[in-house]
């Protein structure tokens, strides 16, 4: 198969300046059908408050981050999370080879911002685990726009570190990060935002004490 024509260009920004878009990682069908099972498991009520923090420190917090979370399970994929799976992993592997990362597996869950909803400026990287290496934000939201607020606004410059980029979450976006160093915050959302975030990660040596 041959490699998809995105994935050379965004692996290249992401490793010079620590963040890339793409629209051609999913096609219009792909989007519409994740964007659907969002829908679908939301009305079965399978979308949890998400939490901040790590572990027993972890705690739901609405004025830190008002989303609620449905995590993906990698064993058991739809056929829409097959193939977000497939491309995750086909970009995995070639970070791998290009950059020489040690990306081992990826996480991900979706995520529903109700009107009014945001997520202040925050790392990836739980505290004292590092393991999260890139952050794939990938937007599922038909016709979005300025005015409906929703913004990833991005502080990649740590001599400018309140200088931000936004992002809109549009349908069909595919946004790259590096989770250690790239803060980021999610400006509060005026409709129901989508999204499906993943992250890569590197190979955990604790898992083999456990
Ligand atoms: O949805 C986004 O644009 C970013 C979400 C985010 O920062 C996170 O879930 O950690
Ligand atoms: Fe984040």
């Amino acid at each position: 198969m041959q490699m998809a024509s995105w994935i050379e260009p965004f692996i290249e920004t992401l490793a010079q300046r620590g963040w890339a878009t793409t629209t051609e990682a999913f096609t219009p069908d792909q989007i519409q059908a994740l964007h659907q099972e969002a829908q679908a498991l939301d009305r079965a009520g399978a979308f949890r408050p998400a939490a901040i923090g790590h572990g027993t420190a972890q705690a739901i917090r609405h004025d830190i981050r008002g989303d609620r979370i449905y995590w993906l399970d990698p064993e058991r994929p739809t056929p829409a999370q097959t193939a977000y799976w497939q491309v995750i992993d086909t970009l995995r592997q070639r970070l791998n080879e290009t950059l020489f990362l040690s990306l081992r597996d990826a996480e991900a869950h979706l995520a529903i911002y109700p009107p009014g909803s945001f997520y202040r400026r925050h790392l990836d990287q739980h505290r004292g685990r590092h393991l999260r290496l890139i952050t794939l934000v990938l937007y599922l939201n038909p016709h979005w726009h300025p005015e409906d607020g929703g913004q990833l606004r991005l502080y990649p410059d740590p001599y400018a570190p309140d200088q931000g980029i936004d992002v809109l979450p549009k349908g069909g976006l595919l946004v790259g990060f590096r989770s250690d160093t790239i803060p980021h915050e999610v400006l509060p959302a005026r409709r129901t935002r989508y999204s499906l975030t993943g992250w890569l990660r590197r190979f955990d040596p604790l898992a083999l004490l456990r």
